[in-house]
């Protein structure tokens, strides 16, 4: 057995390659999974990948003034290197410190020194380009890059397109013609595998500024979502109900071209930052959908306003629309379209008139009447309603109706699900909200490529769109 043979068998007997199915952060279920984090518990094998991908940066003449490691498992592989081959070590933090220093790049270097990056595995690329943008942000030289293993994503392509030469020293390809040939898995997994990398091709969002669509900013946001619905074909709403902003924003990306609106929560998020936020907004634009924040908003005027501009989320600066409740009375709304007077973008609200749940206190004539009259009186700002019936025959109000599911009639705590077809015919919604019967599912693009194509048939039928 050569000696990258024997690494390769010795991490699948580690379990660092693991074959099966698992369902990646994106949603999708994988065939393989690879996890070299293992491999800080073994010395000999953290010191054997660390000498292979030396002698790669020596036989490919790598010059270079010091290496930065990406965190977390290249950094114990970048030590080894920097002391192996005497260069002085960078790291790239994950996230700026708010405190002290605030500095993104820690370690000594000059201006135009150049920087080799070290990265244990490359999919897309994103982190490796990620820490050369920062690199090259402080005057450094970016030149190079070397990982351990390379999945075959095409991120060797994405990185040359940042003036990045990747370098490596395993791909997937001759991981699995080793595991085949040492008999740890069979020829049958190696070809599924190879089947999925295929599949599974990638891309970096472009760095080049997006020729950014402007023609939204002269609409009204009732007449942009009515443009939407029509260009797009979907009156699909997912409601992202997720922890991990991350993660919205890579499902995002996937779903983006099913969806007229995307709904989260932002209370609900343990990573949420204004970078972040805004990234997912202009992700909206990119694949024309609305942004929904469901705030629920119930209380007066003053304090919303405060709520919606201030504070941790600034909600105004990316919502395109709110969800609020009428029970204060008027002056919520009045509250909050006074405050998006001041924010260069269209934005309106959607009137909580009556809610899924069990029991919910909005089942109620005189609520829902007043729901109505008040909608007509903002019109400029209110463009709709959450709703379980149809409130107005005035079109120019859309119905959003959120419990939905094809396959489920409720959860353990009052939540109340309709099928797309009982929501539209039966209760007259424009908007479906899908959330877990998106999310909860094996394929989330597949299953929300069923809804918008069940919704939006039924509706086109009903409303003659
Ligand atoms: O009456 C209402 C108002 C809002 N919601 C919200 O919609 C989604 C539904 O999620 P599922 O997973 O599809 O049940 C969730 O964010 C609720 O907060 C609602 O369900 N009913």
């Amino acid at each position: 057995m050569d000696d990258l043979g024997s690494l390769v068998v010795k991490l699948f007997d580690i379990e660092a390659f693991k074959f099966g199915s698992f369902k990646l952060k994106s949603g999708i279920q994988s065939p393989i999974y690879i996890d070299l984090r293992v491999i800080i518990s073994y010395p000999d094998i953290l010191r054997s990948i660390a000498v292979h991908m030396n002698d790669i940066i020596q036989r490919a003449n790598v010059a270079c003034d010091s290496i930065c490691g990406v965190p977390y498992t290249a950094l114990p592989i970048a030590s080894i290197i920097c002391a192996d081959y005497k260069r002085p070590m960078l790291i790239r933090r994950k996230e700026k410190k708010d405190y002290g220093t605030k500095k993104l790049i820690e370690g000594k270097f000059q201006p135009n020194d150049r920087c080799l990056i070290i990265e244990d595995i490359v999919t897309s690329g994103s982190s490796v380009a990620e820490t050369a943008e920062s690199l090259r942000a402080e005057g450094l030289q970016v030149t190079d890059a070397i990982v351990f293993f390379d999945r075959e994503q095409n991120g060797e392509n994405n990185l040359k397109e940042k003036n990045i030469r990747l370098l490596r020293v395993l791909t997937i390809t001759e991981v699995l013609r080793y595991l085949v040939k040492y008999s740890r898995i069979t020829e049958e997994i190696s070809k599924t595998v190879q089947m999925f990398i295929r599949e599974n091709q990638t891309q970096l969002p472009s760095s080049k500024p997006e020729i950014v669509e402007t023609k939204h900013l002269s609409m009204s946001i009732r007449e942009r979502f009515q443009m939407i619905l029509k260009e797009k074909k979907t009156n699909l709403c997912l409601s992202a109900d997720l922890p991990s902003l991350d993660e919205i924003i890579e499902l995002s990306k996937q779903i983006g071209p099913n969806i007229c609106m995307l709904k989260i929560h932002c209370d609900i998020l343990n990573d949420f930052s204004m970078e972040k936020i805004l990234q997912l907004k202009e992700i909206s634009r990119k694949f024309n959908f609305l942004l929904l924040e469901d705030r629920k908003f119930a209380d007066i005027g003053n304090t919303v306003k405060s709520q919606y501009t201030k504070g941790l989320f600034q909600i105004s600066q990316w919502a395109d629309l709110v969800t609020v409740h009428i029970l204060p009375g008027e002056g919520i709304v009045e509250a909050l379209e006074q405050a998006a007077q001041s924010i260069n973008e269209p934005r309106g609200c959607l009137l909580i008139a009556q809610m899924s749940s069990k029991g919910a206190l909005t089942d109620n004539e005189d609520y829902v009447k007043g729901a109505v009259q008040c909608a007509k009186k903002y019109s400029n700002f209110v463009i709709g309603f959450i709703s379980q019936s149809r409130l107005t025959t005035d079109n120019q109000f859309l119905h959003c109706t959120p419990g939905i599911h094809l396959n489920n009639t409720g959860d353990q705590l009052g939540q109340q699900y309709v099928t797309p077809r009982q929501a539209i015919d039966g209760r007259g919604a424009d908007i479906l909200i899908v959330g877990r019967a998106i999310l909860d599912s094996i394929n989330r693009v597949k299953t929300a490529e069923e809804y918008q194509e069940e919704g939006y048939r039924v509706y086109e039928q009903l409303r003659h769109v």
